[in-house]
Parts: C-alpha cells; structure tokens; sequence
C-alpha cells in the first residue's frame, strides 16, 4: 500500500480478503486514506468486485442510453438539483451525463428506464442496479475508513454511515474530439465535487481523468493524470467531506482532457447526506484547527445554493455557503 512508482497518488488495496475493520491490515488502510485525502483529496482503490463481463454489459448500456434522442435524455428524472442530465454545454463539446438517482433501489432504476424507454430495458436496470450496488459496497468502506482514522469510535459512525448513504449514479460520455473542436477544449473543466465521496470508474479504461497537485518543496501546483487500469478506481473527497473535516481534508480538484480517439464512458456514484452532516467538533477543532465552517450542513440545501449561484471556485463556495 502507498503510491506507486512516478505517480503522487496513493494506492490502497481493497482487495485483500482478510481486510476486516479491526485488523492491522485495515488500521494501517485506514492511516493511508487519511494522509492520501488530507494531501491530495483522493486515492486510488484497487477492488476486484466488478467482473470485465458486468463492466462491458455497463458500456454496451451506457451506449444505448446516450444514443438516445436529446429530448428523451433531458426528461425531468428527478428534483433535486444536479442530479438529472447535463449536456449541450457550448463550452464542453464533448461531455454528456445522466445522473440516476437511488441506484441501489430496483425500483428506483426501474423508474428511471421507463423515462428512457417506454418498455422499460431489463438489461440495463440488472446491470447498473448490480454494478452501482458494488460501487456502492467500496463508497462504504472508504466512509469507514475515514471516520475510524480521525478516532471516531464505531457505535457513532455506523449511524453516520446510515445517514450518509443516499446516491446518485452518473453515467458519462465523452466524445472523440471531431473535426472544427478546438485542442485546447476539456472533456470536462476543473471542479470539485458536492458529494461527501464520490467513486470514479474510468470503464471503458481510457486516460482523462486530472488531479490538480501541489509541490509542497516547490510551491508548483500541476495537472497530474490518474492512469486508468482495470479494478481500478478513484475515490475522491467531495465538498461535504472538506466541511465534515471543518478542512483537514481538501475536496479534489479535478476535470478530464480528452485526447482519446474514441469515446471515453465513464462512471461515478456520488454519496450525500439526507440529514444534517454535523462536524465532529471535538475530533475535528483544536487550537491548530480552529473551527472554520458553521457546525450544522445541510447538503442538499447546499446542492440548492450551488444551483442558484454557480460559484464555481470552491473554496469560495463552501465560505460562502457555510463558513464562519
Ligand atoms: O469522467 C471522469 O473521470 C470524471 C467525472 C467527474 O468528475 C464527475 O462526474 O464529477
Ligand atoms: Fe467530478
């Protein structure tokens, strides 16, 4: 476990059978995440859970869905905010997605694909109800995982993790770059994300994905690329998670290049708080970590908030939000 030669990012194997909480294995996975989130706001799991046979039926099911005429992908799936489709951007070409939200209920995929299709696609709600419940078993273990690393005792953070547990699932499109698209233009600009986790699966296995990182020795930030492999995934700190840590952990900067000569299909499920996410103030505040952020955060308020000012600068935007 740690990074890997000529990358900053570390990595953590999840893979490991005897991982149970409790374990040396799992303290010291535990001890990684943290130092992994505090310096670059993700790492790198390795989990074999996903078979190649469920990840190519998710590509072929990513593709019938976005070869769907536009008007039928810009239905109105759901109300809260950033959770429905994103597209015909003028500034980002390339990019498409589709969020759906409640991805581990059947019934809730169920309802999303009779939007889509008006015979509903069986195929395609087994295979993203499967695959986003897997996604979703390493979502939870990397919540764990970074509670139990501040010292959070187990009786309070398993409740957490109840409250915590509410998804959605975006599915991703990026399109080779055509004839006329400007080199300089991104498969999708610099953000960081709202969620307290998000889970990114480059699963067509194409590059893209960019960290921005810094050089504590020579103050340089830069673009580092995450290499896409196969059971690889990227686990990343969202927004809620920096204001969680009251800031001891940084949500991730990142956006995608798109340089690929085919189309990259991604895939991400991105965790929210349904209650109010409190800040753990006597693990989180001490002298050198005066409080920063208003110790109640309502999450999908701040989804609201997002939707209705677009500050796009993140640090701006949780100080605006919530800060103090
Ligand atoms: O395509 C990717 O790898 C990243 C997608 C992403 O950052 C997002 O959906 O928030
Ligand atoms: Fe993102």
């Amino acid at each position: 476990m740690g990074s890997e030669r000529g990358s900053p990012f570390y990595v953590v194997d999840l893979r490991d059978e005897n991982m149970k909480a409790g374990s040396e294995a799992w303290r010291s996975a535990c001890r990684v995440v943290r130092t992994a989130l505090e310096e670059h706001g993700c790492f790198v799991a390795r989990f074999d859970k996903v078979s190649q046979e469920l990840c190519n039926s998710v590509v072929t099911c990513l593709k019938e869905l976005f070869s769907l005429p536009l008007e039928t992908k810009k239905q109105k799936t759901n109300e809260k905010p950033l959770h429905g489709y994103i597209g015909s951007v003028p500034w980002l070409p390339l990019y498409e997605s589709i969020g759906i939200d409640n991805p581990l209920s059947m019934d809730a995929v169920q309802n999303f694909a009779h939007f889509m299709w008006p015979h509903g696609n069986r195929t395609f709600c087994e295979s993203i109800n499967e695959y986003a419940k897997v996604m979703a078993e390493l979502e939870v273990v990397a919540r764990r995982m970074v509670f139990e690393s501040y010292g959070m005792k187990m009786e309070r953070y398993e409740s957490l993790i109840e409250e915590t547990s509410e998804y959605v699932f975006r599915c991703l499109e990026y399109k080779p770059r055509s004839e006329g698209v400007d080199e300089n233009v991104l498969g999708l600009e610099p953000h960081t994300d709202l969620s307290i986790i998000s889970v990114l699966h480059p699963i067509n296995n194409l590059n893209g994905l960019q960290v921005k990182t810094s050089h504590v020795s020579d103050d340089q930030e830069q673009w580092t690329p995450i290499e896409a492999s196969p059971n690889s995934f990227v686990v990343m700190a969202g927004d809620a998670l920096q204001v969680w840590s009251n800031g001891r952990i940084k949500s991730c900067l990142h956006r995608v290049e798109m340089k690929e000569k085919k189309a990259r299909y991604a895939t991400g499920i991105f965790s929210f708080c349904g209650n109010i996410l409190e800040i753990p103030e006597e693990i989180m505040v001490d002298e050198e970590h005066p409080l920063r952020y208003k110790p109640a955060f309502h999450h999908y308020d701040y989804l609201r908030f997002f939707d209705q000012h677009r500050i796009r600068q993140p640090q701006t935007r949780m100080d605006a939000y919530c800060g103090i």
